[in-house]
């Protein structure tokens, strides 16, 4: 019998209320995370990538949003759990890493207050064993001097050691399951890279699978197995990562990596990619939604109710568009040469 995977995203919609309709930001979404895997979502601002994130972590106000399909992780379906259910979950096994360590952070309680409290919710140490594991959490980190900042508040420290205290609260409890959302955008350039080493070094330790959610497809070359490259609320490509990167498919996702600035390929100007992902109420429903974007290739060259379809082993691909996809200007098309046919 095959294993079962650590979470089953199945046929995942997630709706939004705006002036009185629902409009789905995540559409049909299907995704598998097995044990010990980092799965990158990539895609430009409002694909909906951290409306995905927040629906496996429950943290969707129900009032204002639809969520529907399965979410199975370890087999129980999450999105049939009571608040207090999802509570024995969240925190515990399935953890999560904030944009903004700012924000993500109480300013009034100190920084080992903070990490106790979701081991008290968890976990239920007697208080010498919690400050003792708090601040080997800490040291695990990279927090130098962990005794003295454990009594620190989130404004006595600088943005990388705040977002390192974030880490620790979400890793406390040996999570399987992480769920990073952007985890350096709010960083400096230079501590961007630490953050980032750490997580693969915690990774790499803890055999904790990664949800990790990125604009920086450098981030992604170094630390993710697979890739879903999402566009307006769908998976338009999936695989894994060394075939997105030498043998993309999707025009969206050759676009995403021609827009990549290249140290060794020096290029007059950079790929953009022309408009923008329209906003909810405007989502193309029907067709091929990168359609408007690639105005070059005739409506005829794309599918009317484009499927994501397994072109090689374990290699997904929306649409059939990708077949007859160039770059609008002929030096790039010579440049990138997929052979797609
Ligand atoms: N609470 C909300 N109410 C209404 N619309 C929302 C809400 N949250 C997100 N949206 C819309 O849903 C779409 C997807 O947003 P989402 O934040 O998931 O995108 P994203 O890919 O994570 O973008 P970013 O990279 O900027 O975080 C966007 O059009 C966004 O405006």
């Amino acid at each position: 019998m095959s294993k079962q995977p650590l979470l089953e995203i199945e046929r995942l919609r997630v709706s939004f209320q705006i002036e009185g309709a629902y409009y789905a930001a995540v559409d049909d979404v299907s995704l598998v995370i097995e044990e010990n895997e980092v799965v990158a979502l990539v895609g430009e601002s409002g694909c909906g990538k951290s409306a995905l994130a927040l629906s496996i972590m429950g943290l969707h106000p129900p009032e204002k949003t639809k969520v529907e399909g399965r979410l199975l992780f370890k087999g129980t379906n999450l999105l049939s759990l009571s608040v207090s259910e999802l509570n024995r979950i969240r925190g515990k096994e399935i953890g999560m890493i904030f944009q903004d360590p700012l924000t993500a952070l109480n300013p009034l309680m100190t920084v080992g207050r903070q990490i106790e409290e979701s081991m008290n919710y968890h976990l239920r140490l007697p208080a010498e064993e919690k400050k003792k594991r708090t601040i080997r959490l800490l040291e695990r980190v990279g927090i130098p001097e962990p005794e003295k900042v454990y009594h620190r508040y989130p404004h006595e420290l600088s943005g990388g050691m705040r977002q390192r205290v974030v880490i620790a609260i979400a890793i406390a409890c040996e999570p399987s399951l992480l769920i990073a959302d952007e985890p350096t955008t709010a960083l400096d350039v230079t501590i961007q890279a630490q953050i980032m080493e750490l997580l693969k070094e915690l990774q790499r330790q803890m055999k904790t699978s990664i949800i990790l959610i990125t604009h920086d497809l450098g981030v992604v070359a170094e630390m993710a197995d697979r890739v879903a490259v999402m566009y307006a609320g769908e998976i338009v490509e999936l695989a894994d990562v060394d075939t997105i990167f030498h043998r993309p498919l999707h025009p969206y996702t050759r676009s995403l990596l021609q827009s990549i600035p290249s140290a060794q390929v020096k290029k007059d100007r950079l790929h953009v990619i022309q408009g923008i992902v329209p906003p909810l109420h405007k989502l193309p429903r029907r067709g091929c939604r990168f359609q408007p974007r690639i105005s070059w290739i005739g409506a005829e060259q794309h599918e009317l109710e484009p499927q994501l379809r397994e072109v090689e082993p374990g290699h997904w691909v929306r649409c059939t568009c990708y077949r007859h996809f160039h770059f609008p200007d002929d030096q790039m098309t010579r440049e990138v040469d997929y052979g797609a046919s």
